[in-house]
């Protein structure tokens, strides 16, 4: 799509917010399969988008593009753009480091660094800035606290994650994101290895951190994406079909594929 019609399509451009990220025909290869096809959005800032759609049309590969974590495996390829406040982020003179720091990723299984719960926070701090040791410790005990975990954890920090639920290792592994201050935070089914009740905890947590961070998140789970989401992305075969409000996308589909997705009557 150009510009210009990218400037008039309604669905793109009718978020509240000005958009965080502009996705730009955006086209993605695995080893030569065309995963992405020209795909179009505007992330809204301080907002959650949530991701839908049936196993393998893209929702992981569409996430995944927006950190470049593709770009340490070769016959990967991404074409089109991808502007972060303006900057294309596909762009090879994008630094990796800067991007790292301004967008944090969650994984769908929480995998916790074998160390203490204190280190896995204080790591990813140390390696990309100098803090002495006192605002290295306010920093951790932050990021705990936004996570929803310092009150579980304020007497265990030197014990090793790995002795944590499965809840609470995900809300370390989100204060783990946020601990670098990102402004964007992707979440990738962050629930589906979660219990009713540590799946509500990070639905919660969600709901409070959008107040600070343009979250997306990926999920199978429509009632999750109708309960968290502003706005929702139906993809289909690597396409997105519909981008809206979530209420709208959930009440009036204005796509036949996305109304028969989200009554069931497919995927
Ligand atoms: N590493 C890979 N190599 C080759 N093809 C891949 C790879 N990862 C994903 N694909 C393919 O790309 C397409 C999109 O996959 P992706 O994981 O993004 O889908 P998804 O919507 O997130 O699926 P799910 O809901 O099952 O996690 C699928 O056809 C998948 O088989």
């Amino acid at each position: 799509m150009n510009d210009l019609a990218a400037a008039t399509a309604a669905p793109l451009t009718g978020a509240a917010t000005p958009p965080k990220i502009k996705v730009r025909d955006v086209h993605f290869y695995y080893n030569g399969y065309h995963a992405l096809k020209g795909i179009d959005m505007d992330i809204p800032e301080k907002q959650v988008t949530a991701i839908i759609g049936p196993s393998g049309c893209g929702k992981s590969t569409l996430l995944r593009i927006f950190n470049r974590i593709y770009a340490i495996y070769p016959k990967l390829e991404a074409k089109g753009s991808i502007e972060l406040d303006g900057e294309n982020i596909l762009d090879k003179d994008y630094s990796m480091n800067r991007l790292r720091t301004k967008v944090g990723m969650v994984f769908q299984k929480p995998v916790p660094f074998p160390m203490t719960i204190h280190e896995n926070v204080a790591y990813g701090i140390r390696h990309h800035e100098k803090l002495s040791r006192a605002d290295l410790e306010i920093r951790v005990e932050q990021a705990l606290r936004s996570a929803a975990l310092w009150d579980e954890v304020k007497d265990k920090l030197k014990q090793s994650a790995l002795g944590l639920s499965g809840g609470q290792q995900q809300r370390l592994c989100i204060a783990r994101g946020i601990a670098l201050r990102p402004e964007v935070l992707l979440l990738d089914e962050p629930t589906s290895a979660l219990d009713p009740i540590a799946t509500g905890r990070i639905e919660q947590l969600v709901e409070e951190l959008k107040h600070e961070y343009t979250i997306v998140i990926v999920t199978h789970n429509m009632q999750q994406a109708a309960r968290c989401s502003d706005r929702t992305a139906f993809m289909y075969l690597g396409e997105l079909i519909e981008f809206d409000n979530t209420e709208k996308i959930f009440t009036k589909p204005g796509k036949k594929q996305t109304e028969d997705y989200i009554t069931g009557r497919f995927g």
